[in-house]
């Protein structure tokens, strides 16, 4: 059985990175410039954030983090998104997601300037993706690619059951896994609250990639012997043993099924830091672009 050490990979990658950029500063060029929107005080997005802004010191881009506390207006909001459009000096920008109740994600993402959408969350480049045409891939499913092709997992031909129908993960992931490239060329099914069956398809899944946030909802019962498991959740569940008072669990079983498969992500220490690296390199993309 095959640890897919996320966190391993992505400081590999963040290490060449690193060396690009710093020739792209010998060079006297301009340096990338990540911008992160966070609002509120949600306890995890804060440790997400944090993340990002310590992979852009690791890198050596600039980053900025502009926060707004969880009362900001929708309108006051949007001035925020259209500063950072016009904002020569910033290359790429984020908002974190979930925005408080109140406030419409929809509109906020519509409002991001494509050019500078380095989540690749905007219609234009999620219809670029679709398309297969330059674009700024999600972070997620991509950095789950970079990892699939880093760690030579075959792709071409597989069953693949994706659980979770989200914009952000769920849907971008079965466009990637099923386009003629490699990785891709898999045979992908897309599993929701709606399926009838979902451990049926589940014991079909060569990879199976699970982003629905129930933790530890996969479980051995559900999945192949020898099969690939991505896990994209990260749960926190109330443990009163830890100091923290909670631990960190994926959506997957992954001690019951360890045993059974061939590969799996941990959590922590999986999917997680290839999503900051894909953005890392989404950022890059967006300085080289200017
Ligand atoms: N506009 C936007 N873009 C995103 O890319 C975005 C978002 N909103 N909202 C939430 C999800 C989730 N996400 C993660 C980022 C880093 C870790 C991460 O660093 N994980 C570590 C540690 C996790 C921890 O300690 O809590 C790990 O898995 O090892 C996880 C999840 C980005 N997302
Ligand atoms: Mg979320």
């Amino acid at each position: 059985m095959q640890v897919l050490d996320g966190k391993a990979l992505a400081e590999t990658i963040k290490d060449e990175l690193k060396a690009e950029v710093d020739a792209i500063r010998q060079a006297a060029g301009k340096i990338p410039h990540l911008a992160a929107v966070l609002v509120g005080e949600d306890p995890a997005s804060q440790v997400y954030v944090r993340n990002k802004v310590r992979a852009c010191e690791q890198v050596g881009f600039r980053s900025s983090l502009v926060r707004r506390p969880a009362t900001i207006t929708q309108t006051e909001l949007l001035d925020v998104v259209r500063e950072l459009n016009e904002d020569p000096d910033v290359d790429g920008f984020i908002v974190q997601l979930p925005l408080p109740g109140h406030l419409d994600e929809e509109a906020v993402n519509l409002a991001i300037d494509p050019r500078k959408d380095v989540d690749g969350f905007t219609p234009d480049n999620v219809g670029r993706m679709t398309l297969g045409l330059d674009c700024y891939l999600p972070a997620t499913p991509n950095g789950i690619m970079i990892m699939l092709e880093r760690y030579g997992v075959e792709t071409s031909g597989k069953e693949v059951v994706v659980l979770g129908r989200s914009n952000i993960v769920g849907t971008p992931m079965t466009i990637l896994l099923s386009r003629k490239a490699n990785p891709g060329n898999a045979t992908v099914t897309i599993c929701h609250s709606r399926t009838k069956d979902v451990a049926a398809h589940c014991r079909r899944a060569d990879i199976l990639v699970a982003a629905i946030g129930i933790p530890e909802m996969v479980t051995a019962d559900m999945v192949k012997e020898g099969a690939v498991i991505i896990d994209v959740g990260i749960n926190r569940v109330e443990d009163s043993s830890r100091s923290r008072g909670y631990r960190l669990a994926g959506d997957v079983d992954y001690a019951g099924v360890k045993d059974k498969v061939s590969a799996i992500t941990p959590v922590p220490g999986g999917v997680g830091p290839m999503t900051i690296v894909s953005l890392m390199m989404n950022t890059l993309q967006a300085s080289k672009a200017k």
